[in-house]
């Protein structure tokens, strides 16, 4: 089937920087991809490039099979909400939503109607008279929300829509977003964010990059689970990255040594036989109690209450690596210079470093 969106080769340069390496990138009808990275990784500049609202240096920009590269951002027929709303002041929440059905010259009698539609799907139909300065920040977003898809764009870009919320906030629009997805299942969704808990509640696939580059591509629970580079690893996910020594591999299982004994684990992507590998493991999956002969012996270095449990610093003492542990609340919690029993479980990823 003919892809709903597709990156041939785009790349973007400002002068001698390169914002966007060769992208090529595919996504399907009705799908959510979320392009997800740390700061200047080049997700803004990927979704300008396909919204118009910039040229690339070179590549394509396909629309259902249609090459737009050519066309300006209003021709292109795209729903698009970023990080500050860009409401305009002055107008109401219904004049607002409007305005961009009246720059496509939407017939004038069924402006009122779509208008009404959209703001009940955002839960927002009793703020139509209101002005923006009348409404919270999670309002503002619904409204801007609305406002992009007033047009019934067959494909939705979302810009950090979220970043300036606070994180309760943030969590109730998610639940909003995953609600407004159900209900429009052949809008293809394109999120940007650094946010990887945002990324991985919301997206079918996420995209990862880092410098410029997509260096991952997949399924969020293959790319959590099963990550292909240690970068993937450590930024979806905050895993520790282990340097361990490998025993063999056979296919889907690895035997891996770690101060003197052994584990299994889970290779993924492809493991070059030179390269030096680590286990991704991820805070929650490491346990901490006594020393003994099945454990890492490790030294407490640092204890941070969370809430709903806490988080240890530590130190592998026979390997000299600092690893997170998140352990549940407990009547009996280590102090700082205690000296402890790690467990790692077997089956955690095996990663290539470096390269
Ligand atoms: N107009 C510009 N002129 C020069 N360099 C730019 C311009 N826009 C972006 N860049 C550079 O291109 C790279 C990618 O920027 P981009 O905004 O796409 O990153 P991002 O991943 O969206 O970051 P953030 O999460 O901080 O918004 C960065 O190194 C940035 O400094």
């Amino acid at each position: 089937m003919t892809p709903a969106v597709e990156f041939r080769g785009v790349s973007v340069h400002f002068g001698a920087t390169q914002a966007l390496a060769p992208l090529d990138l595919s996504v399907a009808r009705g799908e959510t991809l979320a392009l997800l990275g740390p700061s200047g990784s080049g997700k803004s500049t990927a979704l300008k490039a396909l919204a118009g609202f910039l040229r690339p240096s070179a590549g394509r920009v396909l629309l259902d099979g249609q090459d737009v590269t050519d066309l300006p951002p209003h021709r292109r027929g795209l729903g698009v909400v970023v990080q500050s709303y860009a409401l305009f002041p002055h107008q109401r929440v219904a004049d607002n939503v409007a305005f961009g059905l009246k720059a496509r010259k939407t017939r004038r009698a069924d402006v009122p109607k779509r208008v009404g539609e959209v703001l009940e799907l955002v839960g927002m139909s009793e703020y139509a008279r209101r002005y923006p300065r009348e409404l919270s920040g999670g309002q503002q977003q619904r409204v801007a929300l609305a406002r992009a898809l007033a047009i019934r764009p067959n494909v939705l870009l979302l810009d950090e829509p979220l970043s300036a919320l606070d994180a309760a906030l943030r969590e109730d629009m998610v639940a909003e977003l995953l609600r407004l997805r159900a209900e429009l299942p052949d809008t293809t969704l394109i999120y940007v964010t650094h946010d990887q808990s945002e990324a991985l509640a919301l997206a079918d696939r996420i995209a990862v990059l880092r410098d410029s580059r997509l260096v991952e591509l997949g399924p969020c629970e293959q790319l959590y689970r099963r990550p292909a580079t240690e970068f993937t690893a450590s930024f979806l996910g905050a895993a520790n990255l282990i340097p361990v020594e490998l025993v063999r591999a056979d296919g889907s299982v690895a035997t891996v040594r770690l101060a003197g004994r052994e584990l299994s684990a889970e290779p993924s992507g492809t493991l070059q036989p030179e390269r030096p590998v680590a286990l991704g493991v991820r805070p929650h999956r490491i346990s901490v109690g006594e020393p003994g002969p099945d454990t890492f012996p490790a030294l407490v270095r640092g204890v941070q209450w969370r809430g709903s449990g806490y988080r240890l610093d530590l130190r592998l003492t026979d390997e000299v690596c600092d690893i997170r542990a998140e352990v549940p609340d407990s009547p009996v919690l280590p102090a700082v210079g205690d000296r402890v029993g790690v467990s790692i479980p077997d089956g955690c990823p095996l990663v290539g470093v470096g390269g």
